[in-house]
């Protein structure tokens, strides 16, 4: 078993873009009794109060996307502050892409108006000041934009049915951007990137031969 030192315990958000097999290593780890998994609320999204605000957003971004993501900072700050008991919190995304790479996307590509933008950053602003929403590693899921193409092609959620190749492409070098380049957004915790274009049983193969550096490499706290 892991050797965790006691009492320690660590937070691990998985990112990558739509597509990139987060998922598959979410359920790889839940097996892991030290593991706690928590996927993205993506139910929360599709019905809040009746209504579906993921197809919303992508039926309609210009009008819906700011609501949109002001949900998913509301549901991803109730994720990262959610108490768990085991030692490992392993979340899927987090607060910080959902800025850096997704409101971003949206706003570069003119879907959401900069006074929409200036608010949700200044909500984003506030609860990292205030709340703890600090990751201790971020494992990066690092796929081509082909490959998450035909992932979503073939996963085919009702609502991502339309999404355009050039949204996907424009997400993939956001989380380049920030994860790899390191170009302008702060990198709240040291990255692990993996290579996630290869086949997911290939990469569960991977994940295990990884995961005493996964799940412990970040208790090293290397100043990022
Ligand atoms: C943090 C965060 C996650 C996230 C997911 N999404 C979309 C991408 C996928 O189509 C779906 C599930 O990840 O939600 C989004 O538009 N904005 C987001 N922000």
């Amino acid at each position: 078993g892991l050797k965790m030192s006691a009492g320690k315990k660590i937070t691990i958000c998985v990112e990558g873009n739509i597509g990139s097999g987060k998922t598959t290593l979410l359920d790889h780890f839940a097996q892991f009794p030290e593991v706690k998994t928590i996927s993205e609320p993506v139910n929360k999204w599709r019905d809040a109060g009746g209504h579906n605000l993921l197809e919303l957003m992508y039926s309609d971004p210009a009008r819906y996307s700011c609501m949109f993501q002001s949900y998913v900072q509301l549901t991803m700050m109730d994720n990262h502050t959610a108490p768990v008991e085991k030692p490992i919190k392993m979340m899927e995304r987090s607060i910080h892409s959902g800025r850096y790479c997704f409101i971003e996307n949206l706003h570069r590509g003119g879907l959401m108006a900069d006074a929409e933008y200036a608010v949700l950053d200044q909500w984003f602003q506030w609860i990292t000041a205030n709340v703890n929403v600090q990751p201790d590693l971020i494992v990066y899921l690092r796929t081509s934009p082909e490959v998450a193409l035909e992932r979503i092609r073939r996963r085919s959620r009702d609502e991502e049915r339309a999404i355009p190749e050039s949204y996907v492409r424009a997400l993939h070098e956001l989380h380049e951007d920030w994860l790899v380049r390191r170009a302008q957004f702060p990198v709240p915790c040291q990255v692990l990137v993996l290579d996630a274009d290869q086949d997911l049983s290939l990469l569960k193969e991977e994940f295990n031969v990884r995961k005493q550096e996964i799940l412990c490499r970040s208790e090293v706290k290397s100043p990022v």
